[in-house]
């Protein structure tokens, strides 16, 4: 993780973009998210479990991209998808591995702090982990954190949001 990878101009700059895109609210199965989401580069529709190209990346992205690709020390190529994230108050992300789909994980965070917690399920019960996500800093998930622990972020009372990068896995280039 690192702090204060943005300004807050640049942070104020990306919200209003978020704002302005086409958000729709998390489905899957009869259970609609409060969480509104929209996907670049590559979609993973969890309602029908398809996984396809979107469109591509707009131009207000790639800056941010390519500090989240220099920040985990892969190229700004790899990180193929984005996806877009509201959380308004009362919406929150249940406990999740992402998709294996997609490799890296590199996510920036904006408006408000956030504690992502973490677990990983031993023969005992949990073994727990919780790290706080200011607003403006940037976070990178692989390896064991990204494979073997689940995170998620309880509801909070004031909005959110974020951009998180992906890169695509092996079975995520063979699909
Ligand atoms: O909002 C965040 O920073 C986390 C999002 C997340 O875990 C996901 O989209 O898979
Ligand atoms: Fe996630």
């Amino acid at each position: 993780m690192r702090d204060d990878v943005l300004t807050g101009a640049q942070e104020a700059a990306l919200i209003s973009h978020i704002d302005g895109s086409d958000l729709s609210p998390f489905r899957f199965q009869q259970w609609e998210g409060k969480r509104l989401t929209y996907s670049y580069g590559w979609n993973y529709d969890f309602e029908h479990v398809r996984f396809a190209p979107a469109e591509p990346m707009p131009d207000w992205l790639l800056d941010v991209r390519a500090r989240a690709a220099a920040f985990a020390g892969l190229s700004a190529d790899d990180l193929v998808q984005a996806l877009l994230i509201r959380y308004d108050p009362g919406a929150g992300i249940g406990w999740h591995k992402d998709r294996p789909v997609f490799e890296h994980v590199v996510g920036i965070s904006l408006g408000s702090k956030a504690v992502l917690r973490l677990r990983r399920r031993t023969a005992a019960g949990f073994d727990r982990a919780k790290v706080t996500l200011a607003p403006r800093s940037i976070y990178h998930l692989s390896g064991e954190v990204r494979h073997a622990w689940e995170h998620s972020i309880a509801p909070m009372d004031v909005p959110r949001w974020s951009i998180t990068f992906r890169s695509l896995s092996d079975k995520g280039r063979a699909a």
